[in-house]
């Protein structure tokens, strides 16, 4: 590394444009999604997709609702031009979507392609050249206009072979890329684009797609959203272009520069699932209409099992999504802090009593249901999770609603234990501590037997209870079950404790017990110390509770 990268490096000069207007502006509708995974996400690759993994990852797109989608570059290699055959004798590609195909300015390239769509319903033939000072210097070793006769060579060369698709049917629309357009002058670019317009006439009827390429991002998105906006601004005959954007991530603000450049007048824009591509990748789809989704714009785009998407995607590509990456990560909802599993459990739980409504739960862009993706995922327990987080999962997984005074004394013995293994946890591994602490107190108090009759003011019980491994036989009475158990404990020497909270619900199924009590109690010496039973009967549940809260006191008072 340089102490001063100036004498190496400079700043990309940006495009003069003193009233630029997107800045002001909103994004209220979502552009033509172009995907190009199995061109510009293909050519990437260590390994390239076969056919059948083409195949597969094109019939994915076509259901998450792609209608624009660059199959390939079918005059690169057979695999390219056999996949253009098989989506079109196949009858593989639905009525409402075009595929598109990649071309050099090269004559032989262009015929080959053209030859490979024969028999498709409509298609985009995109070709391309590059115009940035430096590609024009090392990479052709030509001058301005030696560049701009190539371009409009190749459009020439397309215009002069589409009959052959037109006369069979094939209704073509030219796309022309200025490929490395973000490293080129403005001036040049909108020159060169105009020369390829004159060859190819466009219409508001019949229009072309300009593409404006990101190739290498070599400046900040607002500087492509100058660019961009000039462009649409300064072209002739912008009514009869569509302006797309095609952005990469080198600076990894790709996503950035697509949404800026949306705001400076684009009207399409092409990308990748995850974002594959070269180097650090193409703009991210699923990102950037997802960012727009998350906004309220109707996406025409669906992900509504994100997951499967995911699946399909990393099988045929090889690639890896990772865990935090936007919307399609394993981790994108996941919280494991403390504070913000309780935000998000206040906020979903505020959701559920409101029933629905504008989304607002803290932490959570989306809602996680929107994507296939489950509740259960979100909260997730380590050592940096607190009560808020543990009694989401105790309740979600096994319906186990601790009540708060309870979460705040249970917390704290379970971040001990989870800091001790120095792990993630389970929900079941969670319960199984929960367990331990309180409904398998059994010692040296275990319930062997209880009955408890009598009026509205006095019960009377019977009870037979272990006392280190010695069983006693115990009555008692009091205003209920609960006090007339107490009574007995009480008279048999067991400390003075008084119930101060008291609460049961049913358990879900699964659970091995159809009703869970809580009970607080309190001593002379301890404030505030809980108890939990369970069992088939709500009533010898609530019996367990006061065992379990009398050997935690013990267990105290050690
Ligand atoms: C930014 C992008 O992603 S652009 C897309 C890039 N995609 C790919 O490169 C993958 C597909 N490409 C290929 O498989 C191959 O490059 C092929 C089959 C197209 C061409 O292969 P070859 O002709 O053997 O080799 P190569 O690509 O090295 O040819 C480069 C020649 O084409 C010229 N060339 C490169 N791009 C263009 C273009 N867009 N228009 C016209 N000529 C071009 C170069 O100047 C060079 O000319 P030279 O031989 O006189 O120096
Ligand atoms: C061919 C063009 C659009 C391209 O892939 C790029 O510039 O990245």
């Amino acid at each position: 590394m340089l102490s001063d990268p100036s004498s190496k490096y400079r700043a990309f000069a940006p495009v003069s444009l003193p009233n630029r207007q997107w800045p002001s502006r909103t994004l209220t509708k979502a552009p033509i999604w172009c995907s190009v995974d199995l061109r510009d996400g293909n050519q990437a690759l260590a390994v390239p997709m076969n056919v059948s993994q083409k195949l597969e990852l094109f019939a994915t797109l076509v259901k998450c609702g792609f209608k624009e989608i660059e199959v390939g570059f079918p005059s690169a290699s057979n695999t390219e031009f056999e996949f253009n055959r098989r989506l079109i004798e196949d009858g593989r590609i639905p009525e409402d979507v075009t595929i598109q195909c990649l071309v050099q300015a090269r004559e032989d390239l262009i015929e080959k392609t053209v030859l490979s769509l024969m028999g498709a319903k409509q298609v985009i033939i995109h070709m391309y050249n590059s115009t940035s000072p430096a590609q024009r210097e090392y990479v052709f070793g030509m001058s301005k206009q030696q560049i701009v006769e190539v371009a409009v060579r190749g459009a020439k060369w397309v215009k002069e072979r589409i009959h052959r698709l037109e006369e069979s049917g094939t209704k073509v629309t030219l796309q022309y890329s200025p490929e490395s357009f973000s490293a080129t002058e403005v001036e040049f670019a909108k020159e060169i684009s105009e020369a390829v317009m004159d060859v190819w006439q466009p219409t508001p009827e019949r229009r072309m797609i300009l593409n404006l390429p990101d190739t290498v991002e070599v400046a900040g998105p607002n500087v492509y959203a100058d660019q961009i906006e000039w462009m649409c601004t300064n072209i002739k005959n912008r009514e009869s272009l569509i302006v797309s954007l095609h952005t990469h991530n080198d600076r990894g603000t790709g996503t950035a520069a697509t949404e800026l450049g949306l705001l400076a007048g684009a009207d399409r824009v092409e990308g990748t699932l995850f974002g594959n591509g070269e180097r650090t990748g193409n703009l991210d789809i699923v990102q950037t209409a997802m960012n727009l989704y998350m906004h309220g714009v109707p996406i025409g785009l669906d992900f509504s099992d994100m997951n499967a998407v995911r699946e399909v995607y990393e099988r045929c590509t090889g690639m890896t999504v990772p865990a935090r990456h936007p919307y399609g990560g394993e981790l994108f909802f996941t919280a494991f802090s403390g504070s913000h599993q309780d935000a998000i459990k206040k906020g979903l739980d505020a959701r559920e009593k409101r029933g629905g409504g504008v989304w607002d739960v803290p932490y959570l862009t989306i809602d996680p249901k929107d994507i296939g993706r489950e509740y259960r995922e979100v909260i997730r327990v380590n050592s940096q999770s607190g009560k808020g987080g543990v009694a989401y999962l105790l309740e979600s997984e096994f319906g186990i609603e601790l009540p708060k005074e309870l979460q705040r004394e249970f917390g704290p013995v379970a971040n001990d234990e989870v800091d001790r293994l120095g792990r993630e946890v389970t929900a079941a591994e969670l319960k199984e501590m929960f367990w331990k602490e309180y409904v398998e107190r059994v010692s040296p108090l275990e319930l062997k037997h209880f009955h408890a009759d009598g009026t509205k003011e006095v019960f009377r019980c019977r009870t037979s209870v272990f006392v280190d491994g010695e069983e006693q036989h115990l009555t008692g009475e009091g205003n209920g079950p609960i006090a007339a158990f107490a009574d007995a404990l009480i008279a048999a020497g067991q400390p003075a404790f008084q119930v101060t909270d008291y609460r049961e619900h049913a358990l879900s199924a699964g659970t091995g017990a159809s009703a869970i009590s809580y009970i607080r109690v309190q001593t002379p010496e301890l404030k505030s110390v809980w108890g939990v039973g369970v069992d088939t009967s709500i009533e010898l549940s609530s019996i367990k509770a006061v065992v379990s809260a009398l050997n935690r006191v013990l267990a105290k008072m050690k």
